[in-house]
């Protein structure tokens, strides 16, 4: 059985301060009777005292990004272990802005998707087309290559750690969102494909999320669609109200 899931990425916003007030606002919306997991991904900077400030609540803190590689000469990097001791259990991996600014390519992305499963992380993978592969027809070739390059290394039993997140790069912090019947027709293709090289039962368990420019007044509908699980939120995600807004859309 897959969980709702809403995960907010806040991308390179918050100092220290920020990042320990919003989590602290979240809590004050009330967030106990939730119908999903609620993760925030603060930067990597802050993710000790967001582990700590989100302590006795339902927050998990979880990171945007993760080394491939375990320790050693990899300047500016952060390692699965070092993310580990600070209490994280799960890890943004394949971000489009991961994808398209710092160009992580595919072999990257299976190199540290293979790590975090060896090493017990949840991930959280993102995949999406960009709007000329959308409009050339490209779109469901797009996105199933990018989950079969960086996942279809991986056992069965792996999946228990996977989430998927599908983020249409074009309505990424455009404000143009993919329609409810755009995402729901992507998920579901994700899910036969996953289904087809993996059996029903990994394909039914497995979280899809939906991203790009979700908001409160667009949650309810796209989460209604039957394979969308919830949702990774940038935006919106760094306003606390909003934010529970949308986990109450489940
Ligand atoms: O990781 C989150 C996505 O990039 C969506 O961002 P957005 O909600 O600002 O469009």
């Amino acid at each position: 059985m897959r969980n709702n899931i809403l995960a907010g990425n806040w991308k390179m916003n918050c100092d220290l301060p920020g990042t320990q007030s919003l989590i602290a606002e979240i809590q004050a919306e009330g967030i106990d009777n939730l119908d999903c997991e609620i993760m925030v991904a603060p930067s990597h900077l802050f993710l000790y005292a967001a582990f700590n400030a989100s302590l006795n609540s339902p927050i998990e803190v979880v990171a945007q990004n993760v080394s491939q590689h375990h320790k050693g000469a990899y300047t500016g990097e952060v390692s699965i272990d070092m993310l580990q001791s600070v209490g994280i259990k799960t890890v943004i991996i394949g971000h489009s802005e991961r994808r398209d600014i710092f160009k992580e390519n595919d072999d990257q992305l299976r190199g540290k998707v293979s790590a975090c499963i060896k090493e017990g992380m949840r991930v959280i993978f993102c995949c999406g087309e960009h709007l000329d592969e959308r409009n050339s027809g490209n779109h469901f070739k797009t996105v199933t290559n990018q989950v079969e390059k960086a996942l279809f290394q991986l056992e069965d039993k792996d999946w228990k750690q996977i989430v998927i997140a599908y983020e249409p790069v074009w309505a990424i912090g455009t404000g143009e969102t993919a329609s409810p019947e755009q995402a729901q027709e992507m998920h579901a293709h994700l899910r036969t494909f996953i289904e087809n090289k993996y059996g029903g039962k990994v394909a039914s368990n497995t979280s899809i999320l939906y991203g790009g420019s979700v908001k409160p007044a667009n949650a309810r509908e796209i989460f209604a669609k039957p394979d969308v699980d919830g949702g990774l939120v940038g935006g919106a995600s760094l306003d606390a109200n909003s934010f529970v807004q949308i986990a109450r859309s489940f």
